[in-house]
């Protein structure tokens, strides 16, 4: 029984056994462990979100990132957005607080879709376009009236509300100009970028890198970043005024001059006839002065469809006269030699895609025929082919589509070569294109100056040699224990 006890005590397996094991569950500790340490954070997500108060219409977009990749580009995606029901902000000059009360509906849609403990550290941003910068110029009190109205509605919800405010021109311009190139992934990459052709109700913008525009000729339009490591001198102009419905506005200007009971309007369909006021005509910044010396209350606006002609009025709206610079767009204006691929969205989409324009392969002249016949249509038989269109768009596509081939290559000198580097999008992957992502993006300070630093190794590398080390330790301490089996086999077990 002694001898038994003392031979088991000489005999190393159950020992060698327990090292094994030991060394088994260590090498798979230290390799969850190192797993665990570095593999991503379970998904979470933050949020942002961005009202874009329009000089026509108010939006929401709600955007949403990984947690941990706050810094990372082109992971940043819209998650939803709500157009806000009636007229922009500006339109509440007279009753600033049913400004606040339009935004309410949208906002409770966005407590729904953000989810209840991101609500409280989710930044909310109004940020108001031309329609409020003509409204203050008109009017301060009632513009800064519409703004109490609009911050009081939106701290009573859970968010954090980070202020509503004007844009200048040059941001709307730059922003937009960020959020095509951020979702495009040109910026990380420190690809050719693409230029940002926004036509708004109010303003329209360009924003675009050109390798002859530095910044030092006319250096209020140039704009200067820093992103990812890459320096970018953007040339960017708002044209205040020359969105689609202030153009609008122009056009007609034009030609009531002389306070006429009736026009004959060549940018409206034939059979065109509706009886409008010359008070709201005139009744924004853009025409207030030109308003005709004892014109009527009203005038009878009625169409003739004449493309050419309605180029003619069109053309009036710009001043070519004038450039103190190397070279100009329009009323005295720099602007560079266009260079790049463009993104053109909003109005110009909306009307480009109405009349199946957005391809830009289609040559000009065959772009302006296709114009010139459908202004030609009669206004019966266009509201009947589209009955689902609201007419109060559907009257102005001749007009807008006139308004934007004049402004492309009269304005801006795109030619029928460079029209096609012109492409008209609604929206890059899935995110509207417009100025709100670039602003949130700039806000959060989302975009590094410098690019940031990736590991050395990629996930499953770092995975893979980490075993590795761990199996090959195990083995040389196995071999280390060489003596230990020799001495085994020399004293074989009993039993
Ligand atoms: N389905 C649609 C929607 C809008 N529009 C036109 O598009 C213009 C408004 O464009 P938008 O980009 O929404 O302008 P806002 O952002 O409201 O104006 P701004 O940027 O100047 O403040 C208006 O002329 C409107 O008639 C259109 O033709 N068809
Ligand atoms: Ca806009």
């Amino acid at each position: 029984m002694s001898a038994q006890r003392e031979m088991k005590e000489k005999n190393p397996w159950p020992v060698t056994i327990i090292i094994i094991v030991i060394g088994v569950i260590a090498i798979v500790a230290l390799v969850t462990v190192a797993v665990l340490q570095n593999m991503p954070l379970s998904q979470k997500y933050k949020y942002g979100i961005v009202l874009d108060a329009g000089s026509s219409h108010t939006a929401l977009y709600i955007y949403e990132w990984p947690a941990e990749k706050d810094n990372n580009t082109g992971r940043v995606e819209q998650t939803h957005s709500c157009k806000v029901k009636g007229p922009g902000i500006s339109s509440y000059a007279s009753d600033p607080w049913k400004a606040g009360e339009s935004l309410k509906e949208c906002m409770k849609e966005a407590e729904m879709k953000v989810p209840g403990k991101r609500h409280h550290e989710t930044p909310l941003y109004l940020g108001a376009t031309a329609g409020m910068r003509l409204l203050n110029m008109e009017n301060g009190s009632a513009s800064d009236q519409v703004f109490q109205a609009v911050e009081g509605a939106l701290q009573k919800f859970p968010f954090s509300f980070q202020g509503a405010r004007i844009l200048s021109g040059q941001e709307e311009g730059a922003f937009g100009w960020v959020t095509v190139n951020y979702l495009d992934d040109r910026l990380k990459q420190g690809l050719e970028t693409t230029g940002a052709l926004d036509l708004g109700g109010a303003s329209t913008q360009i924003s675009f890198v050109s390798s002859n525009y530095n910044g030092s000729e006319s250096p209020s339009n140039s704009v200067t970043f820093r992103l990812y490591g890459n320096n970018y001198n953007l040339y960017t102009h708002s044209f205040l005024c020359y969105g689609k419905d202030q153009a609008m506005k122009l056009m007609l200007a034009q030609q009531t001059k002389s306070g006429p009971e009736t026009i004959l309007d060549p940018c409206f369909h034939p059979g065109y006839n509706e009886t409008k006021s010359y008070s709201d005509l005139y009744n924004s910044p853009c025409v207030s002065n030109r308003k005709p010396q004892g014109a009527p209350a009203t005038f009878t606006h009625m169409g003739r469809g004449n493309f050419q002609q309605c180029q003619e009025v069109v053309k009036k709206v710009f001043d070519f006269t004038s450039c103190k610079y190397s070279q100009c767009s329009f009323n005295g204006v720099f602007q560079p030699l266009l260079q790049g691929p463009f993104g053109a969205f909003s109005a110009y989409y909306f009307v480009m895609n109405f009349l199946n324009l957005t391809n830009t392969s289609i040559p000009l002249d065959a772009v302006r025929q296709k114009i010139k016949d459908y202004c030609a249509t009669p206004w019966k038989q266009v509201m009947a082919q589209h009955p689902d269109v609201k007419v109060n768009y559907l009257q102005e596509y001749c007009f807008g589509a006139t308004y934007i081939l004049t402004l492309l290559t009269e304005g801006y000198n795109f030619t029928s070569e460079s029209y096609s580097n012109i492409k008209f999008i609604k929206k890059i992957k899935g995110s509207d294109a417009g100025w709100t992502l670039g602003y949130m993006l700039n806000l959060t300070n989302m975009i590094p100056a410098e690019a940031p630093d990736t590991p050395p190794l990629p996930h499953a590398g770092y995975v893979s040699i980490v075993t590795l080390m761990a199996i090959l330790l195990f083995i040389l301490f196995l071999v280390s224990l060489r003596p230990l089996w020799r001495r085994c086999s020399k004293h074989p077990r009993i039993i």
